[in-house]
């Protein structure tokens, strides 16, 4: 990996035994004067098998800044759309020394009989404030616009050259007292291999998360009550990683 990055590498795993291989690039805590020019020249073979990914990467000229600033500005447009200023998730800290990693993602194209119907992602929402993510282009991503609704229904998420995907995270679903509803979402098997690059954008862990003054009112109080944002986040990965 070239000398300008300053990334950790997490891990590689297996996620819940299913068919996926993730490899998580970067820092739960960015530091606020850490430079994360994610230039990849990824090298070694554990490595090798993400190039697809990094290709995605590198083939838009997107660095872990860039996922940055594309994230604050996203968040400073919800910020304004809940009568907030665009600066507030700025001003409560929410960007200092934010929570944010890469996970890069492999999908085999080939499922077996054995799998059991175990392939990709199952059916969840991400859990911090936003998630920018970059495919392939290779299908398999679908979304359930009504997650409360049974049966559920799903969509495909069509590939658009050049964009992004946007998912809505639990945080902000707390926040927001569930104006803005986290995006349910999985990974479906389509017999053809998949990579794809997901940026998760979570708060400062000190952040205590609350109900936004805009988000309620005497007849819709809050729904859930304060919590710490890294205390969250914790208890989160610690029941998906046990
Ligand atoms: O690979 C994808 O398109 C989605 C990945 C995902 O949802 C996740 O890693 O949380
Ligand atoms: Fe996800």
């Amino acid at each position: 990996m070239s000398g300008l990055l300053e990334v950790m590498i997490h891990r590689m795993m297996l996620t819940n035994g299913l068919l996926k291989r993730a490899f998580h690039v970067g820092r739960r805590q960015l530091s606020c004067t850490m430079q994360l020019h994610c230039e990849f020249s990824i090298c070694s073979s554990q490595q090798r098998k993400f190039n697809n990914c990094t290709a995605i990467y590198n083939h838009r000229s997107i660095s872990t800044i860039v996922f940055l600033s594309i994230g604050k500005r996203i968040l400073s447009l919800i910020a304004l759309s809940l009568n907030l200023d665009a600066e507030f998730f700025e001003n409560i800290g929410a960007f200092s020394c934010p929570s944010a990693f890469l996970r890069l993602l492999h999908y085999p194209g080939e499922v077996n009989e054995s799998d059991d119907g175990n392939y990709g992602a199952s059916a969840h929402s991400d859990y911090g404030m936003i998630t920018l993510l970059a495919t392939d282009g290779t299908p398999g991503l679908q979304i359930c616009r009504e997650k409360d609704r049974h049966p559920q229904y799903w969509e495909d998420v069509h590939h658009i050259d050049g964009a992004l995907i946007v998912n809505i995270g639990d945080l902000l679903e707390r926040w927001t007292n569930c104006i803005f509803r986290s995006t349910l979402h999985r990974v479906v098997a389509v017999g053809k291999e998949r990579y794809s690059v997901a940026f998760f954008l979570d708060p400062n862990p000190n952040l205590v998360v609350q109900c936004l003054e805009s988000c309620c009112s005497v007849a819709c109080p809050p729904r859930f009550p304060p919590i710490k944002s890294g205390d969250y986040l914790k208890e989160r990965l610690s029941v998906t990683y046990k």
